[in-house]
């Protein structure tokens, strides 16, 4: 026997029971269960060739009956998406998933096919993370109708890792921790898992080094997959959702991978404690596994272009095919097969000539001559007349069934819903420690933005140096020091919009997986953005600044310089929050922020003289941040002035006629206190708006 021929082994001896939590009879249970389960004898398949068993199909047997993973089943799951190719073409309608059926259960579930074919759409479909707008058909758990937030309690591995960089992996994963697992669990407990989990995925080495940035060198790609997959085991979910967990990884890493998966079954985390043998329901999409991979699989999804091409145990794939006439050669690894028999070419293709006089093999002139979707067709079909699909569409559907029945007799049959682990508090806590960590082990930004301010703060107090009370210069120097000041804080605040970009990925991984609401999100992140990277800076510019200068020496003055100085950064700041949690992309939240900042500048006041504007046009102030500014620190330096002349008589009315040449209200405090207000009423309307596109994104899938 060839070392390396490959065949289905089937196990037959192990204990075939699974868990379905559903009320059915233990006989039509086990029933249910046998029609996924491998069948009891040796198969002999691979053309014929009598093969060994595997000892152990997956390594393990099947979960017992109170098993902790779900099963999962979908009905009729069609999904549309709209597509517009060009921009005079109309939106065209395309449907991804044809009408797709089954059924996964606890254990190693794979999902299979050519690039395209929709196996991350599935995914997200099971998942309960696709749009529901697009989506037709239904999702049970155990039986019961997938909760709308059933995202919460699965976990999910995206295909490209989402982890956050600056923090190292057993930080990671005692966040996820913190958040996700529910306060009964204690702190040591907790320390516990996170412990565990970095044991058994074996990242002791690297537990505590970084995980790495773009910018900042971190572990290794192998150990940025398993810091992702540990993210979601750490909290135990039923079901354990991969999307291509192999990927990018070298076949020895990802066999490693798949193989802590395959643990998982076993109820990962007591592996050690061996409470219980139970297996949670790992649902995966792959693209070429390796054989020794493929081994571990007990259910398989295989897809083309969006229709069931084979779905039923992993180890009787071979066996399906070969029965309708397509042969796994001897050293060819059954994944790659599988691809060359939905792509229609190479081996599997060579195989149909070979099997063209199979009785109940498919016509091959067909399949040769009809490539790609005819061929895809023609497999579907002949998947959904075999003996196997009847079996599979017959257990899903009576779970169907009993679902309807039960649901028009009253009965609500609703998962248990379960709300966040941990409350807004916690999650406000956590995410603040996160955000400050984040700043604190990469300054530069901080230190930038920090060292800017100063030279600017100097660069103003050289330049308008001790502006003294002369009446040549005073007034033209003072107000030129405030657009110095406003310009530089409006502007200097567009390194704001990165907030709500840089981490959107994370953000809405995290926000889709049940570690925060979006409010506890948004507030971390904005007080711990506002604190050390607005107020710090602008406190230390405003020192050097007014100092330097020689405003008038009064210390109410110089608070509400402070004031009006801190509402100008904030209501510049919230502008570009705003802007950046609208949009996805850097460059349009940059253009974008820059062309209110601009038209904010026109409407300010010192460009132009609003009094002379027309009144169509001059109504545009009001929306400027810049002409609120101005009129405040104007009003608070200007008023009370006394000038000197020449000749030393004092004029003490100059800084008002020239707040009045300007059309700036001064004579009662509510004159200086409603730009203040305006200032204020600005910033809770841009974090609102900023607040609300979050929530949106948060929901768009
Ligand atoms: N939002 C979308 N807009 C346009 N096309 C989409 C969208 N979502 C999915 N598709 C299309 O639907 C098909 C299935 O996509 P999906 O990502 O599910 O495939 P896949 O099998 O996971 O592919 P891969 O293996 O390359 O990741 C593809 O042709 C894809 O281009």
């Amino acid at each position: 026997m060839p070392k390396n021929s490959y065949s289905i082994n089937i196990i037959s001896t192990n204990s075939l029971t699974t868990q379905n939590s559903i009320s059915v009879d233990s006989s039509q249970e086990q029933a249910n269960y046998d029609s996924f389960s491998q069948t009891p004898n040796n198969a002999l398949i691979n053309n014929g060739r009598p093969e060994p068993p595997l000892k152990n199909v997956g390594g393990l047997s099947r979960p017992a009956p109170n098993s902790l993973g779900s099963q999962l089943s979908f009905h009729d799951i069609k999904y549309t998406i709209t597509v517009k190719n060009s921009f005079c073409k109309k939106a065209e309608k395309k449907e991804i998933l044809h009408g797709l059926t089954g059924l996964f259960k606890p254990g190693m579930n794979a999902i299979m096919g050519p690039t395209g074919c929709g196996k991350t759409t599935l995914l997200n479909i099971l998942a309960g993370r696709a749009d529901v707008q697009k989506l037709d058909g239904c999702v049970l758990v155990d039986g019961m109708k997938q909760p709308s937030n059933f995202r919460c309690m699965a976990g999910f591995v995206a295909q490209d890792d989402i982890v956050m960089g600056t923090l190292t992996v057993r930080e990671n994963f005692m966040f996820s921790a913190n958040l996700r697992l529910p306060k009964s669990i204690s702190k040591e407990e907790k320390i516990r898992k996170v412990d565990n989990a970095i044991y058994e995925l074996g990242l002791t080495q690297c537990a505590d080094s970084r995980v790495g940035t773009d910018l900042i060198r971190g572990v290794s790609g192998g150990e940025r997959k398993r810091t992702n997959i540990g993210m979601e085991l750490v909290i135990s979910p039923k079901v354990l959702f991969l999307d291509e967990p192999t990927t990018g990884l070298d076949s020895s890493t990802a066999f490693a991978v798949m193989s802590l998966l395959n643990v998982s079954k076993w109820n990962y985390f007591d592996i050690f404690s061996r409470i219980s043998k139970n297996g949670r329901t790992i649902i995966f999409s792959i693209h070429q596994p390796r054989y020794n991979i493929f081994k571990l699989f007990d259910g398989m999804l295989l897809l083309g272009a969006g229709r069931t091409i084979y779905h039923g145990p992993a180890s009787e794939t071979l066996q399906y095919f070969n029965s309708i006439g397509y042969e796994c050669e001897e050293h060819e690894n059954p994944s790659d097969f599988f691809l060359d028999v939905t792509n229609g070419d190479s081996t599997a293709v060579k195989a149909l000539f070979k099997s063209s006089d199979k009785k109940e093999g498919p016509d091959t002139d067909h399949h040769v001559t009809v490539p790609g979707k005819s061929l895809i067709f023609t497999l579907a079909e002949e998947f959904s007349k075999s003996s196997l699909a009847d079996k599979v569409y017959k257990e899903a559907n009576a779970i169907h069934q009993m679902y309807i029945t039960k649901r028009a007799s009253g009965d609500k049959m609703k998962y248990p819903v379960v709300l966040y682990a941990t409350s807004f508090v916690t999650q406000l806590y956590y995410v603040s420690l996160r955000a400050i960590k984040n700043i604190i082990r990469n300054p530069s930004a901080l230190m930038l933005q920090i060292t800017i301010m100063f030279f600017f703060g100097l660069f103003v107090g050289l330049l308008f140096f001790k502006l003294g009370t002369d009446i040549r210069g005073a007034i033209q120097n003072r107000t030129g020091a405030f657009f110095f000041i406003i310009m530089n804080q409006v502007f200097g605040n567009l390194s704001s919009i990165e907030l709500f970009i840089k981490e959107r990925r994370i953000f809405l991984h995290e926000c889709s997986g049940g570690f925060y609401r979006v409010s506890a999100y948004f507030f971390a992140k904005y007080l711990c953005d506002l604190f050390p990277m607005r107020i710090i800076p602008l406190t230390c510019f405003c020192v050097i600044a007014y100092f330097m200068v020689g405003f008038q020496m009064d210390v109410a003055k110089f608070f509400i310089f402070y004031l009006s100085y801190c509402l100008t950064t904030t209501s510049a700041s919230t502008i570009g929050f705003a802007v950046s949690s609208s949009t996805k992309t850097f460059q349009v939240a940059h253009l974008t922020t820059t062309f209110i900042f601009v038209f904010m500048q026109v409407f300010g006041g010192f460009l132009a003289n609003v009094t002379t504007m027309p009144n169509w046009l001059s109504w545009m102030q009001y929306l400027s941040i810049v002409r609120y500014s101005l009129n405040a620190l104007s009003i608070n330096e200007l008023k009370d002035l006394v000038l000197y002349q020449k000749n030393g008589s004092a004029i003490s009315d100059a800084g008002e006629e020239y707040l009045a040449s300007q059309g700036i209200r001064y004579e009662t405090a509510w004159d200086l206190w409603q730009n203040e207000m305006a200032m204020a009423v600005i910033s809770v309307g841009m974090l609102t708006i900023a607040y609300i596109q979050l929530l949106r994104s948060s929901k768009i899938r």
